[in-house]
């Protein structure tokens, strides 16, 4: 089978895992997308899915048979002609702080991201201010090792996928090569910080300072991934069957209901996580980060879907709160 790749080491990354846990042989296709073309920031792209259509052309014209997105940059609207054939278990769905080594972070600190959900956030619950970023995660550690910020927020899974901080288990990339030291992010670079006490934040081993979801809310879907392909390939359907999580699937469904709902009736940046409970449940909590408006709903895990409408219905009928 050909699976097709966006050629950034991240999706490179998480493409050859999933293809090293097929039965079958696949050979990986370079694909460059829209979103790796520009450096305009993505809200003022306008369009969904530049860093998934073209994947997806690829998939529909046959060019490939099985393409990996990383799911939070999938558009919500499902497309004709694909399935979704298997949602692989997350990774860690937190963002992370990542911190310039020999620097201090203390109120006032920069903090780059280009995302207004990671900004809204970050500013709720530290005095600290947002330069906007973006690139994919090698350039804005580099624009942090260079000093242009003082600290990054970054999904930890891509960090973690790309070999950057200490991680251990059989998930996506937790077992990459390493970098850390190039970039300057090594564990013992980063000690003593005074100034991230004041900000509450505790100390961490590695200059990545993973953020609860009680203070930053991940991206729908953050840390999992999609991997598709055409809807009438029953070869590639049965291939990729036995890679497919069940409750990652059903918490990425609620987070992703949730987004699709609330698009109809907001604009606001969102934040979902949804966890599932050992006694079936499945318990969807999310922002709307610019209102500081949060919520959170229980269900039956299979009801996933309705989880997440019930929930975005609760925010919108809710006050903004400082
Ligand atoms: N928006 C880009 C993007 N898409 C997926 C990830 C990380 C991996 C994941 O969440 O699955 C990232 C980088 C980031 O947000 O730090």
């Amino acid at each position: 089978m050909r699976l097709g790749t966006r050629r950034s080491r991240l999706a490179m990354v998480q493409s050859r895992w999933v293809a090293e846990r097929l039965a079958v042989p696949v050979e990986l296709v370079g694909i460059t997308t829209a979103g790796d073309r520009t450096d305009v920031p993505i809200e003022r792209i306008g369009a969904t899915g530049v860093f998934t259509a073209a994947l997806r052309e690829a998939l529909l014209c046959g060019e490939v048979d099985v393409v990996v997105h990383s799911y939070k940059d999938l558009p919500t609207a499902p497309m004709p002609g694909i399935v979704t054939a298997a949602v692989p278990e997350r990774a860690d769905p937190r963002d992370a702080l990542v911190l310039r080594p020999g620097r201090v972070p203390a109120a006032g600190a920069r903090v780059g991201t280009g995302s207004p959900r990671r900004a809204c956030q970050v500013r709720q619950a530290y005095d600290v201010v947002v330069a906007p970023m973006r690139g994919n995660v090698d350039t804005r550690l580099r624009k942090l090792a260079d000093g242009q910020v003082d600290a990054l927020i970054l999904a930890l899974a891509g960090l973690n996928r790309l070999g950057l901080t200490a991680g251990n288990g059989d998930r996506p990339g937790e077992t990459a090569g390493k970098g850390g030291d190039r970039l300057g992010l090594r564990a013992a670079s980063i000690r003593a910080h005074g100034g991230l006490d004041r900000l509450g934040l505790g100390l961490s081993s590695a200059g990545v300072l993973p953020l609860e979801p009680a203070i930053m809310l991940p991206a729908p879907a953050q840390g999992a991934l999609a991997v598709e392909c055409r809807a009438g390939d029953l070869r590639a359907i049965d291939a990729l069957a036995p890679l497919d999580h069940p409750p990652t699937r059903a918490a990425a469904t609620a987070e992703r209901s949730l987004l699709a709902a609330l698009q109809a009736g907001c604009t606001a940046p969102v934040g979902a996580l949804a966890t599932p409970g050992e006694d079936g449940t499945l318990t969807l909590e999310a922002v709307l980060a610019d209102r500081n408006v949060r919520a959170a709903h229980t269900g039956p895990i299979e009801d996933a879907c309705r989880i997440g409408r019930d929930l975005a219905a609760l925010l919108l009928d809710k006050e903004p709160s400082r």
